[in-house]
């Protein structure tokens, strides 16, 4: 396996509390290690346990990391406390696996070491399990021997420092946000045998992608969270200005939506990629006649791709200036792109007002403060173009007469 020969160089990560732990490990004590990790410490007399994913085709990691969960939450006792995990070599581009920590205590340890197995001898996955040494001042990693593999090898665990990369920004790269077409087709193109739907949706792209020469009107894009004003004033915009309406995902692809939201990031993402090309098409096409509005773009699928794929606080995506943010080469640049921001108690208030169900993510956005703030920021830190930030709080006339400044200062419209 790959994976082994990098064994003590990788750094293992688990999530407490919303906060990553790091640890590694090394093949012999050395005899001043310093203590054990928090994640172990906690432990005491609990037995603890790993279990990373590492199938070799993306798609397959994907879709068996998203069943991962679900499997064991369903099939290991409930007092196994499950923590998310991953692995990964610092600052190494696409190095992270994923998987989780358990920790089981006395009564349950037994049966959850049965159920690994069990999983070992079935699925794509790495298994560890960690005893202490010593009252618990020392701890070992056992790594268990594969189905017809190696014999179980043992390392000793060893703090490790904090990454300069929080390591979710790792494999963002063609797994979460895709930089070309032919990155995203791929994607979909793999799919085609597990979700009949990819195959629908690759006849609806256009046949050639080629950043074409900018459409003669302004192309304005209008972006932000779910509730912040967007239709309200893309429709308005559309009346004012006599321009065409458009939107990403174009409403082509409105049939098969639900069921591309309900994949893992890497296949989701790679369905909204190509819906903004379908978009840009179609922008091409009407910027040679009119002024073209366009309701989220680019910006909305990098931004929550990115927003997703990093947890816990704003301070975790990547630094502004990182080439995740850059805008893709081969994907029409809109004139102007209009940022619409809300005080959160405000957004909610409207959200309510409009009474429709809430989708999963939107759901989030909701709860976790802190996925907000992370869309917002990633919003702000893609270039090329660059977003300008609009406060959405006064009436929908003076926001409408804001954008229409902005448009006509950038735009001369
Ligand atoms: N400037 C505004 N002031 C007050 N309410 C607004 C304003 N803009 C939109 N709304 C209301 O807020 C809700 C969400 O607006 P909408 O345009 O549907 O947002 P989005 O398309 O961004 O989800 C709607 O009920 C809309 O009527
Ligand atoms: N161009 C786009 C538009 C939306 N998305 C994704 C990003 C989020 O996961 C959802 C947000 O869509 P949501 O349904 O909340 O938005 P609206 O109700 O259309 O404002 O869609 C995207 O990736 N690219």
């Amino acid at each position: 396996m790959s994976l082994l020969p990098h064994w003590s160089s990788r750094v293992f990560s688990v999530e407490l509390d919303g906060a990553p732990i790091y640890f590694g490990v090394q093949e012999k004590f050395r005899g001043e290690e310093a203590p054990p990790p928090r994640v172990f410490r906690d432990a005491r007399r609990d037995s603890c346990y790993s279990v990373l994913v590492c199938n070799r085709d993306r798609i397959g990691r994907a879709k068996f990391y998203a069943q991962l969960k679900d499997k064991l939450s369903r099939d290991l006792p409930p007092k196994c406390v499950l923590s998310p995990m991953s692995s990964f070599l610092p600052d190494v581009k696409d190095s992270l696996i994923r998987g989780y920590f358990l920790r089981a205590d006395s009564e349950c340890a037994s049966l959850t070491e049965r159920i690994l197995g069990d999983l070992i001898q079935h699925d794509p996955v790495l298994v560890c399990s960690y005893l202490q040494r010593e009252n618990g001042k020392l701890w070992t990693q056992h790594l268990w021997p594969h189905p017809g593999s190696e014999t179980p090898r043992e390392y000793c665990v060893v703090p490790s420092a904090e990454p300069q990369y929080h390591p979710s920004t790792l494999n963002i790269v063609n797994s979460d946000v895709f930089y070309s077409f032919e990155e995203a087709y791929e994607v979909l193109k793999k799919c085609g045998d597990i979700i009949p739907e990819a195959t629908s949706v690759l006849e609806l792209l256009p046949s050639r992608v080629e950043a074409r020469s900018k459409p003669d009107f302004p192309v304005i894009v209008i972006e932000g969270l779910d509730a912040t004003g967007k239709t309200t004033l893309t429709e308005s915009l559309r009346d004012t200005l006599g321009a065409v309406l458009l939107q990403s995902p174009p409403q082509c692809l409105s049939p098969w939506r639900a069921r591309f939201d309900q994949e893992p990031p890497l296949i989701r993402r790679a369905f909204y990629a190509l819906g903004n090309y379908i978009t840009a098409e179609q922008i091409g096409q009407e910027g040679m006649k009119t002024p073209v509005i366009v309701d989220r773009f680019w910006h909305s699928t990098a931004a929550y791709a990115i927003a997703t794929a990093v947890s816990g606080s704003p301070c975790n995506l990547p630094a502004e200036g990182s080439e995740l943010y850059r805008w893709p080469s081969d994907l029409l640049q809109p004139s102007l792109v209009v940022l619409l921001t809300l005080d959160p108690e405000e957004r909610k208030r409207r959200l309510r007002d409009r009474g429709q169900g809430k989708t999963k993510e939107e759901q989030e956005l909701d709860h976790s403060q802190h996925f907000r703030l992370r869309v917002e920021e990633a919003y702000r830190r893609i270039i090329g173009p660059s977003c300008i930030t609009v406060d959405a709080s006064p009436s929908a006339d003076q926001v409408l007469q804001q954008v229409l400044r902005l448009i006509r200062g950038k735009c001369h419209l």
